[in-house]
């Protein structure tokens, strides 16, 4: 990689949903933690949709470790994706829905199988390779979807409200592996969240989003002393 390169630029990324322009002009360095907040509608999944290539900009580029992604599709971009739920395959087991992370054919070498279970382990979850989602809890779910994200080893990941399902002591725990893999890894991380506890804890930088634009971009020093913005202090209220 080219230290030079952001991670992730957004250049006048334009998405018009009828008469509605989202608008999105960033630039995040590579091996930090941002996190992506404003009020419900102002563009926070949209964004990290076109960061994953699930929508694509009318106008204007994403940028992702160097390469243009204008023609490149979901699965071949250097990223990964949380959402809040249904991350898994309900009918197929742990280690399936991990090994579909490594190979979507599913045709698992045995080093493959040991990296699914070192990945397993390091998210709490060692001896669960047979189980199947239903019988799992809301947090276990998220750590499985974890660890498929961990040998996907692609160096951007964005989780998508990836606690908003989870009673706060679950949240607290998720969040504290989040940061241990992103200091272990040096991904870099765009986490949608509305709690600023997460702010607090977990990220290096905050993308504040209003009405499809962004409205401040600020390391988190900086964007906690930003209480003269009233959507900021709105945020930090809650
Ligand atoms: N596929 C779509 N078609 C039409 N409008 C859309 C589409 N996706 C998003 N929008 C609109 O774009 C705006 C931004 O939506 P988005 O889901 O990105 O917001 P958000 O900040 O993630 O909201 P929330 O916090 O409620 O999840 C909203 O007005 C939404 O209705």
């Amino acid at each position: 990689m080219n230290a030079a390169h952001p991670a992730i630029a957004l250049e006048e990324a334009i998405v018009a949903f009828g008469t509605r322009h989202l608008s999105f002009d960033c630039r995040i360095d590579a091996g930090g933690i941002t996190a992506v907040l404003g009020p419900s509608g102002s563009g926070k999944s949209t964004l990290l949709n076109l960061i994953a290539g699930f929508e694509t900009p009318d106008r204007g580029h994403v940028t992702l470790m160097g390469q243009r992604m204008d023609d490149v599709a979901p699965s071949r971009r250097p990223v990964s994706v949380i959402f809040q739920d249904n991350n898994l395959f309900a009918h197929l087991d742990v280690t399936t829905n991990i090994g579909l992370g490594i190979d979507p054919g599913l045709k698992l070498s045995a080093d493959d199988r040991a990296r699914i279970g070192q990945a397993l382990a390091r998210v709490g979850l060692a001896d669960y390779e047979k189980r199947r989602p239903p019988s799992l809890s809301g947090g276990e779910r998220q750590r499985v979807a974890l660890a498929r994200a961990l040998v996907q080893t692609r160096p951007i990941l964005l989780l998508d409200e990836p606690f908003a399902a989870l009673d706060p002591a679950l949240r607290a725990g998720m969040s504290a592996l989040i940061g241990e893999l992103q200091a272990e890894r040096q991904m870099t991380v765009l986490l949608v969240t509305h709690h600023p506890e997460d702010v607090r804890r977990l990220a290096d930088d905050v993308l504040f989003l209003e009405e499809g634009r962004i409205l401040l971009h600020a390391p988190r020093e900086a964007f906690l002393q930003r209480r003269d913005l009233p959507a900021v202090a709105a945020f930090l209220r809650d």
